[in-house]
């Protein structure tokens, strides 16, 4: 199940997830919080569904379907991600949380007044959570210069309860490598090294690493393999443009199937 808003464009959102669902032969379930209209040059407009309607959406699924993991995307109010917590607290399944904050063109995705919401109410049921670098910074309070601020940061937010924390290097200024670090609450650390891709095309990464992850977790893979593996669908879906919209474009679905998931990430261990 992906929990998220939708984006007319096509590239993130519920529809990004529902399309790497299909990829990796899972058979998706969609709760729309809100809709957008948007395009690869942005988001234009954003019109909330009620946070009733959330919750009903997500009990009429669970009522008839057997739901194995669920992912939340963008939640845009706390209302709203109240109303997910009460749905979700009793129900036994894996949670992916990516916790959306603002989309590439700059516009707000969630309320600055929701934040308290996700990271006193929703994390704690969160199995992994996938901050891109500002995200992190916003759920830990510590700006992210170094490798011991990541560090700090993850510290923080495993302590709000989640168990892993995937933390996406997209937005580091790295030369040549586009690197994720991977904290669990055990304490064991792993970090993951793909090419840095040179394009304008990845709208919806983030959207696309996270509902891959949900299909391999919610497949019965281990959480580890599942984030690698993760990663190499989204590196495959930069590095095979589809060269499309004026802006941001979208990344390629089919890539991973096409490649029979060939691609190479270094794990580097610590
Ligand atoms: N230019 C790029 N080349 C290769 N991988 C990238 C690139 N940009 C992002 N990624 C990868 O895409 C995934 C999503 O990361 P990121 O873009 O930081 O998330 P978000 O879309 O939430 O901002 C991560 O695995 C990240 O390493
Ligand atoms: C409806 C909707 N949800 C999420 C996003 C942002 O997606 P993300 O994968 O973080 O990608 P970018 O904003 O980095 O392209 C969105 N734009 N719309």
């Amino acid at each position: 199940m992906t929990i998220a808003g939708s984006d007319s464009s096509g590239g993130a959102g519920i529809q990004a997830d529902l399309k790497t669902f299909q990829e990796l032969s899972v058979f998706g379930t969609s709760v729309i919080t809100a809709l957008t209209a948007q395009n690869t040059l942005g988001v234009d407009g954003v019109f909330p569904s009620t946070a009733d309607f959330v919750k009903q959406q997500i009990e009429v699924v669970f009522h008839d379907l057997p739901v194995k993991a669920v992912k939340t995307g963008m939640l845009f109010s706390a209302q709203i991600i109240e109303e997910v917590v009460n749905s979700l607290r009793e129900k036994d399944v894996l949670l992916v949380v990516d916790p959306v904050m603002i989309a590439k063109g700059g516009a707000s995705l969630l309320q600055d007044k929701a934040v308290e919401a996700l990271t006193t109410k929703l994390l704690p049921l969160a199995t992994v959570l996938t901050p891109n670098i500002p995200e992190a910074e916003v759920i830990s309070g510590i700006k992210i210069k170094s490798e011991m601020d990541l560090q700090k940061a993850a510290e923080k937010i495993l302590a709000m309860g989640v168990k892993c924390v995937v933390m996406k290097g997209g937005h580091l200024d790295e030369q040549g490598t586009a690197t994720d670090t991977v904290f669990f609450a055990d304490g064991s650390t792993f970090k993951m090294a793909s090419a840095r891709i040179e394009t304008k095309h990845t709208h919806g990464t983030g959207c696309t690493y996270s509902a891959a992850l949900t299909a391999f977790v919610g497949q019965g893979w281990s959480l580890k393999e599942a984030i690698i593996e993760a990663k190499k669908f989204v590196q495959l879906a930069i590095e095979t443009p589809l060269n499309i919209g004026h802006g941001h474009g979208p990344t390629n679905h089919f890539a991973y199937k096409l490649a029979k998931g060939v691609c190479e990430v270094n794990i580097i261990e610590s």
